[in-house]
């Protein structure tokens, strides 16, 4: 899948596409219905399939520290995004400049940049300074420049609909297994383990420490994981993700210990399937209680991963 970063980096070789737009934050089984149709009608037209996404997401933007917790960084956008068959991501940067271009200046720019030929949107896709723009306007515009727009039926779980929210509230709950179910897959973190304080080794659980790009993660707490990545098969761990209060760490940070496992993962790209959740983070008075606490941890993950027969 091509990657455009920037509207600037679109050229006359990008002309003619079937595109839709959206934060598209997890891709998750909603937005997988979506994309499907997109690849559906791209065969149809013969045009390439292309998805728009902004970085920052407009929340992020508009409520600074207080926009919800993100469920995928870019990079993971476009891993997950790529393995949907497209055949191209344009991210745009989404500045106060973007955000208050007119509706009408947004419609313009998808014609006259992107040449789109047909748009598939939620019928809740609202764009354009203050959100003037919707469904309705786009169809019309449609019809006045030559693109068609459709949208698609929502996917729904238990009369639910799938969306990022409800998996952020079903992740800040704890409840991976519902997370799991609108997925389609486990939640998991990708990312590069990079160098910790090397304390963990000293209370007997070395662990690979994943920074996190975003400020704020989804989920906290101590949990059952499986990592992909750190030798051919899936090795069974359990983790952290928190800020360390034993320690007075004030970032959040993903710490992985690997059960029966030792080799040096320095530098390896690991994705961490995050399958249950164990308890919160706590402050222990010393290292002592908190090596005594991991001890628990591993037991009870190794008894979950042998009930739940993985
Ligand atoms: C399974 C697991 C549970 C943890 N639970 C806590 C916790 O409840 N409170 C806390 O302050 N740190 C917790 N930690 C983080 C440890 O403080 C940290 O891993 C240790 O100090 C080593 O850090 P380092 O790898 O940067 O040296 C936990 C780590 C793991 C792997
Ligand atoms: N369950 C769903 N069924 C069908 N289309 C969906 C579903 N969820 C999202 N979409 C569509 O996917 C595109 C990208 O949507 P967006 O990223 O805003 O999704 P969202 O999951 O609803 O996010 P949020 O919960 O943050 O509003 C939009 O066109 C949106 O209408």
């Amino acid at each position: 899948m091509e990657l455009v970063q920037g509207l600037h980096n679109i050229s006359t070789e990008h002309h003619g596409c079937v595109l839709t737009i959206g934060n598209f934050d997890g891709v998750h089984l909603g937005h997988k219905e979506v994309l499907a149709q997109v690849n559906s009608l791209s065969e149809k037209y013969a045009l390439p399939a292309v998805v728009m996404v902004f970085e920052p997401q407009p929340k992020e933007l508009f409520m600074k520290h207080k926009a919800p917790a993100r469920l995928c960084s870019i990079r993971e956008k476009y891993t997950h995004l790529k393995l949907q068959k497209l055949d191209r991501m344009v991210c745009v940067n989404f500045n106060e400049k973007f955000a208050n271009l007119s509706a009408d200046d947004f419609i313009n720019l998808l014609h006259e940049k992107l040449g789109v030929k047909h748009l598939i949107v939620g019928d809740d896709f609202q764009f354009g300074r203050d959100r003037e723009g919707g469904y309705a306007l786009l169809q019309k515009a449609g019809k006045e420049l030559g693109f068609s727009v459709s949208n698609t039926q929502s996917f729904v779980q238990e009369q639910l609909r799938v969306s990022s929210t409800a998996i952020r509230d079903a992740l800040n709950q704890g409840d991976l297994k519902a997370a799991h179910t609108m997925l389609g897959r486990p939640f998991s973190i990708l990312g590069r383990v990079s160098h910790g304080n090397k304390l963990g080794r000293t209370i007997g659980f070395p662990t690979a420490n994943i920074p996190l790009k975003r400020a704020c993660p989804p989920l906290k707490g101590v949990f059952v994981v499986r990592v992909n990545g750190a030798k051919d098969n899936p090795v069974n761990g359990i983790a952290n993700i928190g800020k360390r209060p034993t320690m007075d760490g004030d970032v959040h940070v993903l710490e992985v210990h690997l059960l029966n496992f030792q080799a040096d993962i320095y530098g390896l790209h690991i994705e961490v399937e995050v399958l249950e959740k164990l308890r919160d983070e706590h402050k222990f008075d010393d290292y002592e209680q908190l090596k005594k606490q991991i001890e628990i941890d591993a037991q009870h993950a190794r008894e979950w991963f042998i009930n739940s027969a993985l």
